[in-house]
């Protein structure tokens, strides 16, 4: 039974890794068993790996149930450029098993699909990024009832809070408040949404039942281009480092305002005097730059692409008539600034009716999606074996 999923997306590849509790019963023979400890021991006596990978420790899921199995999901990331690395280092610890088969989506699912089969004799069951997404999606929001949130005011620094929303029932609470497993139950999405997912460049799909969903739209202008822009105007060289200059910068000296032209706000349009009539506007003229700090310009780049994200989405949902609008990808990791402004773009332009929805496990939905649909395959092999079908003994591989 395959027990990574791995989403190698345009920047950063996510590695779901499932723990069993009883090794046991999940492996067919002893050395099996041995190689299950040693990449457990590996994994979980760190949560750094080499220079650039990180284990996610505060995501870690305990007690999730995958195909009759229980056991716990860790969360692991690190650079695509690293891919190379990282099959070497899977290679050099023996962690590899001929012939086994390691669940992969995303772009490098594909791109780096002969390099580990070929350096490590394993097969890549290939799986469809955003099917794996969906998949992950609702995969982890039905077995982590406190998994989606939204921002209560969200741009007012007195009053913001984030409010735990729970899809199925619509009821909602603030995030201190404890959940009983007899809560569980109700957990369970309601149809039809939106996902906005954020990663290097952007994917707008509706989803109107399990399955079923659709790519409307998408953007280049993502996380890709805010880390891109740092890069340029700021001299950041690391997304942690963009996000914190952004934290301490104000658009404000850089973005010509809808104030700034009017005086006002633009009142018979409802433009309020604070909106952004202009990203960069304000720095054409060269004696109007001499002022300027990166932190402001790197908030100006944060600004620009979640006010421009906020209007593609919600766009969508308008067009089909859908309130709810699930933000997902690690360009909102770490980044409360870009989740609040998305938020209250959807509620401002929508005059409240539509709700910006964001999850706790931001960019791994495709990495749990993928591994998580294998063994839905797995399972249905399973049962129509059970039934007398005659099935190739082979493991799926696409
Ligand atoms: N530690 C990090 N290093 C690099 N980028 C980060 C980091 N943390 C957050 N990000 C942001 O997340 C974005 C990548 O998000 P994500 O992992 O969801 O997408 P991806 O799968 O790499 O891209 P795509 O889906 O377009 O192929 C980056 O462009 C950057 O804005
Ligand atoms: C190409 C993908 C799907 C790869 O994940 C993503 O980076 C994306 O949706 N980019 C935006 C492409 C567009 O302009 O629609």
């Amino acid at each position: 039974m395959p027990w990574f999923g791995l989403d190698i997306g345009g920047t950063l590849s996510k590695l779901v890794y499932f723990e069993p509790n009883d090794y046991r019963d999940f492996f067919n023979n002893e050395e099996e068993v041995q190689r299950g400890k040693n990449i457990r021991y590996y994994l979980l006596n760190n949560k750094a790996y080499g220079k650039t990978g990180i284990r996610d420790e505060h995501l870690q899921m305990d007690n999730v149930v995958i195909n009759n199995s229980t056991g716990t999901l860790h969360f692991i990331r690190f650079p695509t450029e690293r891919m190379t690395h990282f099959i070497q280092l899977v290679k050099s610890k023996g962690f590899a098993q001929f012939r086994s088969t390691v669940c992969a989506t995303g772009g490098g699912a594909i791109k780096f699909a002969a390099e580990m089969e070929n350096e490590l004799g394993m097969q890549l069951h290939k799986a469809d990024e955003l099917e794996s997404l969906i998949s992950g999606i609702e995969f982890i929001a039905e077995n982590f009832v406190d998994e989606c949130y939204y921002y209560d005011n969200p741009l007012d620094s007195e009053k913001c809070r984030k409010v735990i929303w729970r899809w199925s029932s619509a009821r909602c609470s603030t995030t201190d408040s404890q959940y009983t497993n007899e809560n569980r139950a109700e957990s369970g999405l309601q149809y039809p949404y939106v996902v906005c997912n954020i990663g290097s460049g952007v994917s707008v799909l509706v989803v109107h039942g399990h399955n079923k969903f659709q790519r409307v739209s998408g953007s280049s202008i993502g996380g890709g281009f805010f880390q891109g822009m740092c890069s340029l105007l700021c001299n950041s060289n690391s997304f942690e480092d963009s996000i914190e200059l952004a934290t301490k910068g104000d658009n404000k000296n850089v973005d010509k305002l809808v104030g700034d032209i009017y005086g006002s706000a633009y009142e018979s349009i409802g433009l309020p005097y604070d909106t952004v009539a202009a990203s960069l506007g304000k720095i054409s003229d060269p004696s109007d730059r001499e002022h300027i700090r990166p932190e402001d310009l790197a908030r100006s780049a944060l600004v620009t692409v979640a006010n421009n994200i906020g209007s593609i989405a919600f766009n969508v949902a308008k067009q089909h008539g859908i309130d709810r609008i699930a933000f997902v990808g690690n360009f909102l990791r770490v980044n409360p600034i870009a989740a609040r402004h998305l938020a209250h773009a959807m509620n401002f332009w929508s005059k409240g009716t539509k709700k910006a929805l964001f999850l706790v496990h931001e960019g791994y939905f495709g990495s749990v999606g993928c591994f998580q649909q294998l063994h839905d395959v797995t399972q249905m092999r399973r049962l129509l074996r059970s039934k007398g079908v005659n099935l190739s003994s082979e493991p799926m591989n696409t």
